[in-house]
């Protein structure tokens, strides 16, 4: 396992860049603790597959350094950084049975027979293959198939780091709860360096310890689900995490108030922004009345989703959304909301920023 470090990382597919936007992955710097289980997420397009093949060697950068556990690797072929990687889509030895292409990265090292047995079994059981470990792979479905290349990813328990690039999109909705749940379990049993690349935010928050959210080529923010869903770095990551995701309110930023159109609202704390200055307030933190101090809202419907319901409001022309807990009324004649002051993020040109006195 390895503390993975990028530094001073970008990478262009142009040969010549001129700008920051010719650039697929913008500069980062970060260190990736060993033993930590990452999700990268982000929408299409926004470089997941870019930084991730960078790190597995399959990508020269155009500028900056991989390092594992403090050694350049950036020139080295995938070969040399002891990897396990698992694709998309299944890559395995058709004309070899299940447990020959479970047995193949251990065999390839010169494990012996009894340790390859054990492993072997441990995997197929993991991927609820047991009972076909001596078929031959041909004839699989694909997702049968892409449980293999899962289960070969895992199989070896000396490596650097993990990497999975969406591995679970060819399989059954089911099925994908339990495999999610078997890796956070195989994560937690040997503490293997994972980066988990997705654009599902269930898939993101359910595996990872820390979400790397990336968008236009950047990585805007690096934090637990909880961070993320708390202290949104970035209006994407608002809009990005939660169903629905936070609200945004264009505000002029008055130290400890905010004026939202004709509305004050108490910010709990003071502030200096200037430029494009918003709030973000996740659904969550909506709170609904009929008459009083808050901003002038109107329902359109509510759409009662089981456990919640989710009240779609129009605030200031703006579509808007407040989750509601179940039995919790909506007051009769609704016409204002206001906001939970522990739920208000303030955004200077889509970067959030801290009150006056606050570390985060
Ligand atoms: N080989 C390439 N040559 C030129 N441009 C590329 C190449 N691969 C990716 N890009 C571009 O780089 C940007 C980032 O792509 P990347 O595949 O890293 O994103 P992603 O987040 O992994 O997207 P997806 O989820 O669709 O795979 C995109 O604009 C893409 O078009």
């Amino acid at each position: 396992m390895a503390k993975i470090t990028l530094e001073n990382l970008a990478h262009s597919y142009l040969p010549d860049p001129k700008s920051e936007n010719d650039f697929a992955l913008k500069e980062l710097n970060h260190d990736w603790a060993d033993g930590e289980a990452y999700a990268l997420l982000g929408s299409s397009g926004c470089g997941k597959s870019t930084l991730l093949n960078i790190i597995s060697g399959l990508l020269i950068p155009s500028q900056g350094r991989v390092l594992f556990d403090g050694t350049d690797v950036t020139m080295s072929p995938t070969a040399d950084r002891n990897i396990a990687q698992v694709f998309q889509f299944p890559v395995v030895y058709d004309t070899m049975t299940v447990r020959q292409n479970l047995a193949f990265p251990l065999k390839n090292r010169g494990m012996d027979a009894a340790e390859i047995k054990r492993r072997v079994q441990r995997v197929g059981k993991m991927i609820d293959m047991e009972a076909e470990l001596d078929h031959k792979a041909r004839g699989l479905t694909a997702d049968a198939k892409q449980k293999i290349s899962l289960g070969r990813g895992m199989v070896r328990e000396d490596v650097n780091a993990l990497l999975f690039d969406e591995p679970l999109t060819v399989i059954d909705p089911h099925m994908k709860w339990e495999l999610r749940t078997q890796l956070k379990q195989l994560h937690q049993d040997f503490g293997h360096t994972m980066i988990y690349v997705t654009h599902d935010q269930t898939e993101a928050l359910t595996f990872a310890d820390k979400v790397v959210v990336m968008y236009d080529g950047r990585v805007v923010q690096i934090g637990t689900p909880q961070d993320l869903f708390e202290r949104p770095a970035h209006t994407f990551v608002g809009y990005f995490i939660g169903s629905p995701g936070m609200n945004l309110f264009e505000a002029t930023i008055e130290g400890a108030t905010a004026r939202v159109g004709d509305t004050t609202v108490e910010l709990g704390g003071t502030y200096v922004a200037s430029g494009k200055t918003q709030l973000g307030v996740r659904p969550e933190f909506i709170r609904l009345s009929a008459g009083g101090t808050g901003i002038p809202a109107q329902i359109n419907r509510v759409e009662d989703v089981g456990r919640h319901k989710i009240v779609r409001l129009t605030v200031e022309g703006h579509e808007t959304n407040a989750v509601i807990g179940e039995g919790v009324d909506i007051p009769a004649g609704t016409d204002r909301i206001s906001f939970a002051p522990e739920g208000i993020n303030v955004y200077a040109n889509d970067w959030r920023i801290s009150a006056k006195g606050d570390a985060a």
